[in-house]
């Protein structure tokens, strides 16, 4: 008899299961479909250019061309988020079991939370007390966590409110835990009108509001005044920003253990997570790489401290809003059938506070619900930048071959025996803060968390897949982490344009998924890449057909086909189809109808404004004529404009280059089509120009917003004078530009 049935070992509990969506074997078929469709319109393109007759026709048959190989390559590109559709659920009350039975260890493993800021002013550090905190308060052995603050904004605020949130956290980890709260950020928690309020919640509240005014005062002030100084140690800590040579740009590395482990308890006399202020060496000499820079420094200085295999990486603008969302992601990272492959579990990016119907779709459901869902069933989502737990071992090189540091303490496997305060601990971890270490060191510019200048939080993802991990797209029914949501258009532009010219630089770079990904990666994941690279070349075909039917149709020029065509069928399959199936995926995802019309209007808004912008600023960048760094996106609220923000009203006040280009297209779209009216009125024969009258129709109604915020409005939020004017004139140039090839060709 076979030994292994006889001697079975206890059934290893089950921790996650998988389901396949059944819309993919639609998807696959209409995808087919769909394929030829573009075929035959690409031929049809071809064919009308071969026999153009004059020069004004032939541009207009090139043109459209072009934008359409454009749209067909995007098109192409994104059906691998269709293909493998696949559903996860998570079972974290088998857990407890699992660990029994792995002998060498019955316990949780440590977990080091590294939270990302950069700028009091424009991240207000009560957030980030509330991200911080409510960390802190998992529903998971304390003792096992370590939280690092990153403060790329070298402010002695920001250590004072982390000062402050360790001294809340006495109370607050205590009162959450007896009272088996949900909402672990104080924040959100004191926001809520909650209907059952526990005897002490008056209390801890008061306390709060007391922390919270402190904070406030000394981020007013913009330094910490004498009063609110109670220690010595607090003392010494913040006499380091006397020295007048501190500045956010140039500063020695600053570290501060505010709560050790070991040695801190709570008001119930449970030991507390640990907590440290980390804000890393900078120097106007060297390029700190943002973000990424910010988490390769958390990567090795929790490395000298706590060193925990898993590592969860939060923006001070997501806060974690299920206690037991660890217990999720532990359920693959401690499955021994995945463990061994697996670099990430990426949680979704959910923002609150986004109005009823989402008016600058600033949700991105399509990038953080959707499209992971159809990479999960390849080789996981993409890393997004914020709610991922990571395998530390995933930074070392592939699943089985390790790149060592050069310092032995910094590798995966290094154990800390010392406690963190002690004084080697603390001499080293300053030591790997420092500007130089990631150009020193081959470790430091080969592994760690790549292409930080700008977005490409995707592309660290790229790498760890190249090497050959995984990763995991986790959706619990409880949202994991929320975030804020941007609430004024330009910041959503300025975030869009910021992602663009990341995704270009990738594209070009030695590790384009196009030469690099999809050779290692196979199709499927390569063509993600592929996708996010290029997305912002989006508005190529936008910007066409947002202006070329237009002017044509001021010209009585008809470009598509008439009615009575058979092409013209084509043309309302490949339209319809687009948007039919695009719907039904939002609407799967829990979506609205007006929510989606909000979506699609925002795609054209980035794609004539973000994108084209982001490319340029790129192009610009290569030939060495600009540069860019990475612009914050505000987290502060103004009052006025979050009323009008809730009211669904466009924030165009402030005046932006953005917005020129889409004012453009408003005022073309709305003359054509209104010229349109008049001759159809007038009854001459409109059949050639039906489907120009309707695009330009399409456009105007999703334009309805800029006319009114152009004429009507007079609050804050309307389109300065000043930007109509602009567009006005540019209106007319392209009038002009276009009139002189077409007029020959009519
Ligand atoms: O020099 C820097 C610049 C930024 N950050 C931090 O990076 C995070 C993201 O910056 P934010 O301005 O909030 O960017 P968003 O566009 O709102 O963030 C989205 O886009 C980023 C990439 O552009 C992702 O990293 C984020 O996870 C994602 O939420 C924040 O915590 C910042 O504090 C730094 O630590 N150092
Ligand atoms: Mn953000």
């Amino acid at each position: 008899m076979d030994e292994s049935l006889s001697t079975s070992p206890a059934r290893a509990p089950l921790l996650h299961s998988l389901r396949h969506a059944h819309r993919t074997a639609f998807n696959r078929m209409f995808a087919a479909v769909y394929f030829c469709a573009i075929l035959v319109l690409l031929h049809h393109h071809a064919l009308k250019l071969i026999h153009s007759t004059t020069f004004g026709s032939f541009l207009i048959s090139l043109s459209f061309l072009v934008s359409d190989t454009f749209l067909a390559f995007l098109w192409f590109t994104r059906q691998c988020f269709l293909m493998t559709i696949v559903y996860r659920d998570e079972y974290p009350e088998n857990l407890q079991k699992t660990l029994l039975l792995k002998k060498s260890s019955s316990d949780f493993p440590a977990l080091d939370v590294f939270i990302c800021t950069a700028d009091p002013y424009k991240e207000p550090p009560l957030r980030l007390v509330s991200t911080t905190l409510s960390v802190m308060a998992y529903d998971y052995p304390t003792e096992k966590i370590s939280v690092y603050v990153s403060d790329d904004g070298g402010s002695q605020v920001t250590l004072f409110a982390c000062m402050e949130a360790a001294k809340f956290a006495y109370h607050w980890l205590p009162f959450c835990k007896k009272n088996n709260i949900i909402e672990r950020s104080p924040e959100t928690y004191f926001a809520a009108n909650h209907s059952s309020w526990f005897f002490d919640t008056e209390e801890i509240q008061k306390m709060y509001e007391c922390m919270k005014q402190r904070v406030e005062k000394v981020l007013e002030k913009g330094k910490v005044g004498e009063e609110y100084i109670t220690e010595e140690l607090e003392r010494k800590a913040f006499s380091k920003w006397a020295d007048h040579g501190f500045t956010r740009q140039d500063h020695p590395t600053v570290i501060q253990v505010l709560l050790e482990s070991c040695k801190n308890k709570d008001a119930t006399s449970h030991l507390m997570p640990s907590l440290i202020y980390v804000s890393r060496e900078k120097s106007r000499t060297s390029s700190h790489n943002f973000k990424a820079g910010a988490l390769n420094v958390m990567l090795r200085v929790s490395a000298t401290m706590t060193n925990a295999p898993i590592i969860l990486n939060l923006d001070c603008d997501m806060y974690s809003n299920d206690p037991r969302t660890p217990l999720h992601a532990l359920c693959y990272l401690l499955d021994p059938k995945l463990m061994s492959q697996l670099a990430y579990v990426q949680f979704p990016q959910i923002f609150h506070g986004i109005n009823k119907n989402d008016t600058y779709s600033c949700e991105y459901k399509r990038e953080f619900r959707c499209n992971p869902l159809g990479l999960d069933g390849v080789l996981g989502p993409t890393y997004v930048g914020t709610g991922c737990f990571f395998n530390r071992r995933a930074f070392f090189g592939g699943p089985s071959t390790i790149v060592p540091p050069e310092i032995p303490e910094l590798g995966p496997n290094s154990v800390v025996n010392k406690f963190i305060q002690s004084q080697p601990v603390l001499e080293l971890a300053h030591k790997v803060a420092g500007c130089n270490y990631e150009y020193k060191t081959k470790w430091g510019y080969e592994v760690g968390f790549r292409y930080g200048s700008l977005v490409e939080d995707f592309f660290t993802g790229l790498r760890l897949q190249c090497e050959g991990w995984r990763s995991i797209f986790c959706n619990p029914k409880r949202a994991a982490f929320l975030g804020d949501a941007p609430i004024s258009l330009v910041d959503v532009l300025n975030q869009v344009q910021r992602w663009s010219i990341g995704s270009l630089q990738v594209a070009f770079s030695s590790f384009s998924p196009l030469t690099f990904g999809i050779r290692s990666l196979g199709p499927l994941m390569g063509l993600a890449y592929t996708h996010y690279c290029f997305w912002s070349t989006w508005f190529i075909p936008l910007t066409l057909y947002a202006f070329l039917p237009q002017l044509c149709l001021l010209h009585g020029l008809s470009v598509f086909p008439k009615l009575s065509e058979p092409s013209f069928i084509l043309y309302v399959f490949l339209v319809l189809g687009a948007y039919g199936q695009d719907l039904l995926e939002f609407m799967i995802e829990e979506g609205t109808v007006q929510n989606w019309w909000n979506d699609q209007r925002m795609w054209m808004i980035r794609g004539l404004s973000s994108f084209g912008y982001g490319c340029l600023e790129f192009f610009l960048k290569c030939l060495g004529i600009s540069t860019y760094g990475f612009g914050l996106t505000s987290k502060v609220i103004d009052n006025e404009q979050s009323k009008r923000y809730g009211q669904g009203m466009f924030e165009f006040g402030a005046s932006s280059n953005m917005f020129v280009p889409l004012i453009t297209a408003a005022i073309v779209n709305l003359v054509s089509f209104l010229t349109g009216l008049v001759q159809v009125l007038r009854g001459s024969k409109m059949e050639g120009l039906f489907l120009q009258m309707f695009l330009a129709g399409f456009v105007v109604l999703n334009a309805l917003p800029i006319y009114e915020a152009m004429v009507l409005r007079n609050d804050k939020g309307r389109i300065p004078f000043k930007t109509t004017a602009t567009s006005t004139c540019l209106a007319l140039a392209l009038y002009g530009l276009v009139s002189l090839p077409l007029t020959d060709s009519n």
